[in-house]
């Protein structure tokens, strides 16, 4: 079963492939933006600390391959493409290569769970530059409804979190990660005042919070804190910094602390370098004991989360009357976005897949 599409397209956010990739990817990140120049030279340090490859191309080459498989062992005939803003293959070229083959509509599956500028509109608006050019033969683009709450993305960050305490001391804390956005960003993250992005970080933490306390019967202390944080340091972002907040911990005497990166799909840049490199380091020295739970990636309960969601949709736009499971009191989340969702702070540009 699925509905009217007949496609599906991971879209991302593409990653430099060698070390020569690193500024044209980096320049094309932050086009605009007014990124200081420093903070770009340290994030290329980053990339070349890892040969100048980011590990996002060949995670999402991976959890296409996991798609793939599941979706055939539901029966569901659906090809998966795909298309990242930043790197090859980039948006644009794929949309294109989709409507030279005649396709009329697709679902698009992004890597990033939450509602921002960044992880939401940004998204809608390069699907809106990708068939743009197109005309009369761009196929029809749908987005998959935000999965942060989603059983298949709750659930295995569970287990990862039961698992990664197993490894510091009985009394440990654990500290939710994602990434920081100016606070202004976060402000319309969901619409105007809404706040959605650091509402729905916290959703997600109270359930896997609630999630180990059911299956082992720790209640363990938590918060959310940040990382990756740029611009510059006029502009306020969300904090505390995740090392600050290391600090802190160790301050108080926590025997150690489990590092949770709810923010990311799977183990990108920020999450190699910022927390495993980074962080790990900080903790380090600090003697202050450090595990890092897993991200989602392709945990097969992922992946049949994603494909269940693909299927409701196919479902509604069938017309069918279909049960839409979330489990947090701030979803399930509309399959289009309402107005004025994740505002462009720089202006209006069209986006596709919202009321505006
Ligand atoms: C909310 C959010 C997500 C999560 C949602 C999602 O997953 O989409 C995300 C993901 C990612 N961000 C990534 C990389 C970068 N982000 C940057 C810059 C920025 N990110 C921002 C926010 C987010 N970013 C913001 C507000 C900026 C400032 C500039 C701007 O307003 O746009 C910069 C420029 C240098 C710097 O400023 O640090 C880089 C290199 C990668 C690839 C990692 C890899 O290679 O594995 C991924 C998945
Ligand atoms: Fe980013």
């Amino acid at each position: 079963m699925h509905g009217p599409y007949d496609a599906l397209l991971l879209v991302s956010f593409g990653g430099p492939e060698g070390p020569d990739d690193v500024m044209p990817f980096l320049e094309n990140v932050t086009r605009g933006r007014g990124i200081p120049r420093e903070r770009l030279l340290g994030v290329a340090e980053h990339y070349q600390h890892f040969g100048g490859v980011s590990p996002i191309n060949e995670q999402n080459r991976a959890l296409i391959a996991a798609l793939e498989e599941e979706l055939a062992r539901q029966g569901v005939d659906l090809p998966v493409h795909w298309g990242n803003r930043n790197w090859g293959p980039y948006l644009g070229d794929t949309v294109a290569e989709l409507a030279d083959a005649g396709v009329q509509r697709v679902l698009a599956v992004v890597t990033s769970a939450y509602s921002s500028y960044s992880g939401c509109r940004q998204y809608r608006e390069d699907l809106a530059a990708a068939v743009e050019p197109l005309g009369d033969r761009a196929p029809r683009i749908d987005k998959l409804r935000h999965y942060f709450d989603s059983p298949g993305f709750v659930r295995p960050t569970v287990r990862a979190v039961i698992d990664a305490l197993g490894e510091v001391p009985a009394g440990s804390v654990l500290r939710f990660v994602t990434h920081s956005i100016p606070t202004a960003m976060n402000d319309v993250s969901g619409g105007p005042g809404e706040q959605m992005y650091v509402r729905q970080h916290r959703a997600v933490a109270s359930l896997v919070v609630a999630g180990v306390e059911d299956e082992t019967g720790r209640r363990v202390p938590w918060e959310l804190v940040y990382c990756s944080r740029s611009g510059p340091p006029s502009q306020p972002w969300l904090e505390p910094d995740v090392n600050d907040d290391l600090r802190e911990l160790h301050a108080q005497g926590v025997p150690g602390v489990v590092v949770v990166p709810i923010g990311f799909v799977s183990d990108h840049m920020e999450v190699k370098f910022d927390l495993d490199t980074e962080a790990a380091e900080t903790a380090q020295e600090l003697g202050l004991p450090y595990a890092r739970a897993a991200t989602v990636g392709t945990d097969p309960e992922f992946v049949a989360g994603l494909v269940d969601l693909v299927r409701e949709r196919a479902a509604t736009e069938a017309g069918e009357d279909v049960e839409r499971v979330a489990l947090s009191a701030v979803g399930p989340w509309p399959d289009r976005c309402p107005v004025g969702c994740c505002a462009n702070l720089r202006g209006y540009k069209p986006a596709l897949c919202g009321q505006d």
